[in-house]
């Protein structure tokens, strides 16, 4: 079966899914595109998918006939909505990261879920796709003893002005948020953040860098670096610790270039070319579910616990180094 898409929001990763579905994966077809501004959508159809219809909405997209399964790509705060809407259509939805901007959000689409009866939803946390995240888990379930630390960092070279403060929880920690919980099989008890001196990149509504301390159920210790101005490069960390050894995940493959008394290996600028291949795999597995009428991967509850987390650290972020308690609902049948 061919699983007609429609897709929410043509920006950067609405445009790249958009290709991705039209050029490298099998099973799909985008036959519909909405954008709040027309025009991005109807580029992007001339661009990659000239069979696609564009709508004047995302609810009138949802609504089509032959949409069979929906990609919500559009800016953050819209995603509720749609997916939501989604949801209430009975069909398959992959919704790019934040599941929604507030806890609250997100509950709504669980207990939207939840009342439906069976999984509809996968949430864009790719980092569970990726080759190197997968090695490293394989390692820490068997190879290391109990984990006792994480260290980590998330390095961005630049952001745009608009990217203030909390955005370095919600946009940008939230990866790791979730792919550490993955990884540890853990969930959060508390979070800290404190801030180190700030760079003089930093636009003035951002402090940059940020180091932000979490601790999980079974007692594990971990800090993030979260590094948006660090000029370098695109560069993500991450080293267990554990009771019988360390495991660091793998860089990213690159060619070791002996040269002029040197020896060097680039490091990757760009978010996209980190993850290309981790967002092929969880689109194609998309694909796979949503042709049997469901979803897999990153679930609402993941989405729903990553803002809970998400919304503790932003509080952290605004106590002066208070430690700010996690506190998780029970978890629903549907997502055992
Ligand atoms: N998984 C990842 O690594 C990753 C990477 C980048 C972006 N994202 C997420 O994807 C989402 C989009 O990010 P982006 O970088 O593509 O941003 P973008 O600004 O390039 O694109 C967003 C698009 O949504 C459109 N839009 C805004 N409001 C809308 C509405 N109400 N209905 C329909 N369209 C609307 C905008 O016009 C724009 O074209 C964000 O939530 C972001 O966090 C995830
Ligand atoms: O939206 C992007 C994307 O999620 C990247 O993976 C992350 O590194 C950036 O910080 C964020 O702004």
């Amino acid at each position: 079966m061919t699983v007609r898409i429609g897709v929410i929001g043509t920006g950067m990763i609405g445009r790249d899914h958009t290709r991705r579905i039209e050029k490298v994966l099998t099973g799909g077809t985008i036959v519909a595109l909405s954008d709040s501004v027309p025009e991005a959508a109807t580029n992007l159809r001339d661009e990659l998918a000239p069979a696609a219809v564009c709508y004047p909405t995302g609810e009138a997209l949802v609504a089509a006939a032959d949409v069979d399964a929906v990609l919500v790509c559009s800016t953050g705060s819209t995603h509720e909505a749609y997916v939501l809407a989604a949801i209430e259509a009975g069909k398959p939805c992959f919704c790019e990261k934040p599941l929604a901007t507030t806890a609250e959000g997100a509950r709504r689409i669980v207990e939207a879920e939840v009342a439906h009866g069976s999984r509809l939803v996968q949430v864009g946390f790719m980092r569970r796709y990726d080759a190197g995240y997968r090695m490293l888990k394989t390692v820490v379930d068997s190879g290391i003893g109990a984990p006792l630390m994480v260290h980590a960092a998330h390095r961005n070279p630049t952001v745009p002005e608009q990217y203030v403060t909390p955005m370095a929880i919600h946009d940008t920690l939230i990866h790791e948020i979730d792919v550490l919980r993955w990884l540890l099989d853990d969930d959060y008890v508390s979070a800290q953040v404190v801030f180190p001196k700030r760079s003089r990149h930093a636009h003035a509504k951002l402090a940059d860098p940020q180091i932000v301390l979490l601790e999980t159920e079974k007692g594990v210790r971990v800090d993030v670096e979260i590094f948006v101005n660090c000029r370098y490069g695109y560069d993500i960390q991450c080293q267990v610790v554990g009771e019988e050894g360390i495991a660091s995940l793998p860089e990213p493959m690159a060619v070791a270039l002996r040269q002029n008394a040197s020896l060097s290996t680039p490091i990757l600028t760009d978010w996209k070319d980190r993850f290309v291949d981790s967002y092929d795999v969880e689109l194609q597995d998309f694909l796979m579910a949503a042709a049997a009428g469901t979803a897999s991967g990153p679930s609402s509850w993941d989405g729903y616990v990553a803002a809970i987390t998400s919304d503790a650290c932003v509080e952290a972020q605004e106590s002066q180094g208070a430690i700010v308690p996690i506190t998780l609902p029970e978890r629903p049948t549907l997502y055992r």
